[in-house]
């Protein structure tokens, strides 16, 4: 299959202490590839790579003639002090028809508040017009960076049933970070481990099952994310599932 958009061999950072090295990663058409990775592994910035925000030191990218790409960021601050109704927000940057508008309204579950300022959208309201714009495009790769963010426990898992929705209705692909370990692994297609370099990757079951996995978030966390840094590279105890990446720069105990 032509992969949607695929990078090979990244490297960002100084040379000294890199952010990412050596990170390859494809999203092949209608699949949903979720990022995982402890705080300060370099996921947000592979994402900025991959649409093309920030340019790599070493490696590429390359995207399939013509794609679509849906951006919903990690974050966005809107100052209060403008106000700008969800109707107009969709406007930015490109003015798009009611008709449109509505439509990714809709499907992201936002209908009925196009007039409301976005000041005083509650947080599942504001990131499902943060989707709505980000499906405006008819995407074919959806990129999302922990769209969770700042939800309940109810509020994301409706988020993640609104994803797959879209990818059934659209047809599209999803890449996103997320650091809802037990919705990463009944959600994804494929899930990549990353600490600065990949780790390991495979389905869910491969790689919640891998050595580098366990490592670096546990088994007994409860599908919650062990919040250490993970300083040394794994060891790759043998015979694991999952595709390895051996990275070895420093010496192992
Ligand atoms: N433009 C940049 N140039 C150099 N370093 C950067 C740049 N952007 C981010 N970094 C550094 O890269 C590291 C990884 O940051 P990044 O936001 O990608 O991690 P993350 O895995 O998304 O973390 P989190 O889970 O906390 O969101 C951080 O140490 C950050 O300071």
């Amino acid at each position: 299959m032509t992969p949607l958009i695929e990078a090979k061999g990244l490297e960002f950072g100084p040379k000294a202490a890199p952010v990412l090295r050596d990170v390859s990663l494809r999203v092949d058409p209608g699949e949903i590839v979720t990022l995982v990775g402890p705080n300060g592994s370099g996921k947000s910035t592979l994402l900025r790579l991959m649409i093309g925000a920030l340019a790599p030191r070493r490696g590429t990218v390359r995207r399939a003639r013509g794609l679509r790409i849906g951006y919903v960021p990690q974050s966005l601050v809107l100052d209060p002090s403008l106000p700008i109704t969800v109707r107009r927000f969709l406007d930015l940057p490109h003015r798009v028809g009611d008709a449109e508008a509505e439509a990714a309204l809709a499907q992201s579950g936002a209908d009925g508040i196009a007039h409301k300022q976005m000041a005083a959208l509650s947080g599942g309201q504001f990131q499902r017009v943060l989707l709505a714009r980000a499906v405006l495009n008819q995407p074919q790769l959806l990129i999302l960076d922990e769209p969770t963010q700042g939800l309940d426990q109810p509020g994301q898992a409706a988020f993640y049933r609104r994803i797959a929705a879209l990818r059934r209705e659209m047809g599209c692909a999803v890449l996103m970070v997320s650091h809802e370990l037990h919705v990463v692994m009944s959600a994804s297609d494929r899930v990549i481990c990353l600490n600065g370099h990949v780790c390991c990757e495979g389905t869910p079951e491969v790689v919640s099952a891998a050595p580098a996995y366990r490592e670096l978030f546990g088994t007994g966390t409860g599908g919650q994310l062990a919040l250490y840094r993970h300083e040394h590279d794994h060891a790759h105890e043998g015979g694991g599932a999952a595709h390895h990446h051996h990275h070895h720069h420093h010496a192992e105990g």
